[in-house]
């Protein structure tokens, strides 16, 4: 990337509001500047040594130079948590994928599917995370696209860190109702094929687009009842917790983008019309922690994916509690 490709990338988060994002990319322009500057500087001087106005320019490049590379240790310090290293080396494709996985058609869910069976690949065992291929077609894909393209909003999904909030999310959204038409109505059923739980009470679609830069840090899509505060709680409660997340990848992306589960190694490549299926919570209702996932950025290309968090509620019978021995 050239320095003129990094400052347009900081540039537009900046102007997207994302600033805490925006400044390590302006920080890695400048520094490219200026280390271009010094070497302009110096072959002038090799012409004109004893030229005051450019061995003043000079020192001070060098000393601005000085405090963006000790700016950049701060970075790499950072990069120590073994948590966001995992992160980052899923984001690379570097981390070892499970073995003893398998695809297989699913036949049972749902009577529609001894039909038209869905193909499945399983990406990971613990937590069980599964890809379903080819269950969009190209039309609905850009159909949805199209759909929230009218209405698309900066969203910020923060998150409280000390004194201050620290920004999750660098991308534009847009909800969209599942009764919006008669596409949507057939993507939902095509949701209880694929998971066979009930989606009577799930949240509304959430349609994301991801510019170059945009990504999603590491969070759980559970809320975790039993340690929010009471006011948020009572809006939850009525719902239940997030029992599962589906996640349809509605375009390609050309480079960067996966969606990443650093604890177990995963690393998913978006394409379009597969989606992603896991469980956030145990079979007792409690969150699973492994869950843990983040979108990789975007470094070419644009990324759109459609979310489908459903509910714990209505689920009683389709998926019973069941205490965690029971669960293996
Ligand atoms: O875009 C992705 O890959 C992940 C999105 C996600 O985790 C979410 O919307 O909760
Ligand atoms: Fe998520």
């Amino acid at each position: 990337m050239s320095s003129a490709d990094i400052f347009a990338i900081g540039h537009y988060l900046a102007k997207g509001k994302a600033e805490a994002e925006a400044v390590p990319w302006l920080q890695e322009a400048t520094q490219d500047y200026y280390t271009k500057a010094l070497a302009l500087l110096e072959s002038g001087l090799k012409y004109e040594p004893y030229n005051d106005d450019l061995q003043r320019l000079r020192s001070k490049t060098k000393k601005l130079i000085e405090i963006y590379q000790n700016n950049t240790l701060v970075e790499v310090k950072k990069l120590e948590d073994p948590m966001i290293k995992a992160f980052t080396l899923a984001c690379r494709g570097l981390t070892e994928g499970s073995t003893r996985l398998h695809c297989f058609y699913n036949f049972n869910n749902t009577q529609f599917l001894r039909l038209a069976p869905l193909k499945v690949e399983e990406v990971g065992l613990h937590p069980y995370v599964v890809l379903y291929h080819d269950v969009l077609t190209r039309m609905e894909s850009e159909e949805l696209m199209e759909l929230a393209l009218s209405r698309l909003k900066v969203s910020g999904v923060f998150q409280v860190q000390g004194l201050a909030f620290k920004r999750m999310r660098t991308v534009k959204a847009r909800w969209v109702r599942k009764e919006t038409n008669d596409m949507t109505r057939r993507i939902t059923r095509r949701i209880r094929d694929m998971t066979g739980l009930d989606l009577t009470s799930s949240e509304m679609f959430q349609i994301i687009n991801y510019g170059i830069g945009g990504h999603y840090n590491m969070h759980k899509d559970y809320f975790n009842l039993t340690n929010i505060n009471y006011t948020k709680k009572s809006t939850i409660d009525k719902l239940g917790d997030r029992i599962g997340t589906v996640l349809f990848y509605l375009s390609d992306v050309e480079q960067g983008g996966a969606t990443v589960f650093p604890k177990s190694g995963y690393t998913i490549y978006p394409r379009a019309g597969t989606a992603l299926f896991w469980y956030n919570l145990h079979t007792d209702g409690m969150g699973d922690p492994s869950t843990l996932h983040a979108a990789c950025p975007v470094i070419v290309g644009s990324k759109w994916v459609m979310t489908e968090w459903i509910r714990e509620l209505g689920q009683l019978f389709v998926k019973p509690c069941l205490k965690p021995s029971f669960e293996q």
